[in-house]
């Protein structure tokens, strides 16, 4: 298997975590759309909507997730990619789309122990819980178009690796 393979899903579901123990688990190199841009701009992304409002962000993104399909690349994707329907069609035709569901209770959990607040600036100014709740009830439609697989991910990293890899193998058989 050499097809790109994408994590979409909300912000602190484990795009970037559960990416880079899969790329390793296939062989393939990892690339995270909000690290590449990080080190393209050296600007992080509350420094970038600050100088380019959040369209000039959305565009940004699309141009990163662009650069760097590439086959044998997991791409961690940016919680929001797929708000462009445009980025929703790339990454479908391209290469293997897999969503990590997580609940909003979890996701609160994890972002409220590791804000990381210049990659993630507020997106509503609302309190982080209820802001969470708000985007993913909006975006749950959009990661589910976008995905080729729903993956439970409110397990361990161990297990949500295993789970992905017995879905891209069971895809591949049929
Ligand atoms: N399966 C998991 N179980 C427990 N904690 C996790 C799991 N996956 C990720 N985490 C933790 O949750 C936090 C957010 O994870 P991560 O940065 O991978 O999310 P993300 O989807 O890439 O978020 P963003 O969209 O903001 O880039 C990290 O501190 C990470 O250690
Ligand atoms: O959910 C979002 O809209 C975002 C998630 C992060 O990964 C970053 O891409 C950025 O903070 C926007
Ligand atoms: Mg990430």
């Amino acid at each position: 298997m050499t097809q790109p393979i994408f994590l979409v899903g909300a912000r602190g579901c484990g795009k970037t975590t559960i990416g880079k123990a899969l790329a390793k688990a296939l062989g393939y190199a990892f690339v995270d759309t909000d690290h590449w841009l990080l080190e393209s701009t050296r600007m992080t992304v509350a420094e970038i909507v600050e100088s380019e409002g959040w369209p000039g962000f959305r565009a940004r993104e699309t141009q990163a997730l662009k650069s760097v399909t590439a086959p044998s690349t997991l791409v961690a994707t940016g919680g929001g990619m797929v708000l462009a329907a445009e980025n929703r069609q790339f990454m479908r035709e391209k290469g293997a789309v897999i969503y990590l569901q997580v609940e909003p209770e979890e996701l609160a959990r994890r972002l409220e122990a590791f804000p990381e607040e210049g990659q993630r600036p507020t997106l509503t100014g609302k309190p982080v819980s209820q802001e969470i709740s708000e985007v993913l009830a909006d975006r749950e439609p959009l990661y589910r178009q976008a995905a080729h697989h729903v993956i439970n991910a409110a397990r361990s990293p161990e297990q949500v690796v295993a789970a992905i890899l017995a879905a891209l193998r069971l895809a591949q058989a049929s």
